[in-house]
């Protein structure tokens, strides 16, 4: 795993997290039939139905609490996700969010009880490889006496059998990737030489050096201004599409989300309130809190947010 990574809570086991519900016992995940668990009285929506019957990623009633606290963050959590699919997980503070995306990344800290089937398709997924994370505040993924180029040549080399030359070339190509002026001249600069929004583009940089199959996105525009956000946003949508690469964008801001996803899930409460695509989540949201949300979101200056997906 890369500085970047290192620098957080420690994983908890990725692949199948199987824990406390009956008939949840271990095994080799890619051996399930991936549509057990899903409750029988649940229609799928129509981005759901499109979806292969092979997701990257499918949750089965996930809960998640953390160490000493009372009530769980999460919990029932049903979720497929798609490979190279675009998901907005949305909500107000303290509904969840980040904490499903540290369950997915395997980021939760030490002696968080998991329950319920984290089950990826494929081989275990191994964070800062297979999984990138790009945290609200970029600085926490960057030591302020490294080098840029060093940071990805570590996370280069760490994950892919590349000679250091290589690497560095690898990490100019990848600062160009995330639209930082002057890449090559960058890999010389420190943290601190660059602004909150270049600094969140590098490390968005560091997150995808080693070609993750899924991005998560926590909160990684809300430290930003509004011009920079939509940057960013539209940033981490062209990666998603141009690396063929899932991506998980957190956000409390239900127009940001429509900017980017194919589908929205909103969280309250720790539980999952509704999950569809944007366009209908935005036209005729299923739960009265989508309809606060975007009533909340909705003023005399907010464009439409049908037609700001375009
Ligand atoms: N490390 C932790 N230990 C104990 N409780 C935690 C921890 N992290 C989060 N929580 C609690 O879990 C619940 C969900 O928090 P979480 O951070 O996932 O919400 P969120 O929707 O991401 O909020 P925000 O938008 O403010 O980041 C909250 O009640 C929060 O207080």
């Amino acid at each position: 795993m890369g500085r970047h990574d290192r620098r957080r809570a420690q994983p908890v086991a990725l692949g199948r997290v199987a824990v406390d519900h009956p008939g949840a016992g271990a095994g080799d995940h890619r051996r399930l039939d991936l549509s057990r668990g899903r409750s029988p009285d649940r229609q799928p929506d129509r981005a759901e139905a499109a979806m292969t019957d092979r997701p990257l990623l499918s949750l089965q009633q996930l809960a998640v609490t953390y160490p000493g606290a009372p009530l769980p963050a999460l919990q029932g959590i049903d979720l497929r996700l798609a490979p190279r699919e675009k998901l907005a997980v949305i909500g107000e503070s303290g509904s969840g969010k980040s904490t499903l995306a540290r369950a997915i990344a395997g980021l939760l800290p030490g002696g968080s009880h998991v329950g319920g089937d984290l089950i990826w398709s494929g081989d275990t997924p191994v964070p800062g490889r297979d999984i990138g994370f790009v945290f609200q505040d970029p600085g926490g993924s960057l030591d302020p006496l490294l080098s840029i180029g060093a940071h990805l040549v570590e996370v280069l080399r760490t994950h892919l059998p590349l000679s250091p030359r290589a690497a560095r070339d690898r990490a100019g190509d990848l600062l160009a990737q995330v639209r930082l002026p002057d890449p090559r001249a960058a890999l010389e600069g420190y943290p601190h030489q660059f602004s909150g929004g270049q600094r969140q583009r590098i490390a968005i940089a560091l997150a995808i050096a080693a070609g993750p199959a899924l991005l998560i996105a926590d909160e990684a525009t809300s430290a930003l201004d509004v011009l920079v956000q939509a940057e960013i946003v539209a940033l981490l949508r062209d990666l998603a599409e141009a690396r063929t690469m899932a991506l998980i964008f957190v956000t409390h801001d239900i127009g940001l989300a429509a900017q980017l996803a194919d589908r929205i899930a909103v969280l309250r409460n720790g539980r999952l309130q509704e999950i569809g695509p944007t366009a209908r989540v935005l036209a005729a949201p299923q739960a009265e809190y989508t309809r606060q949300l975007l009533a909340a979101h909705l003023d005399l200056s907010s464009p439409p947010l049908v037609e700001a997906r375009g």
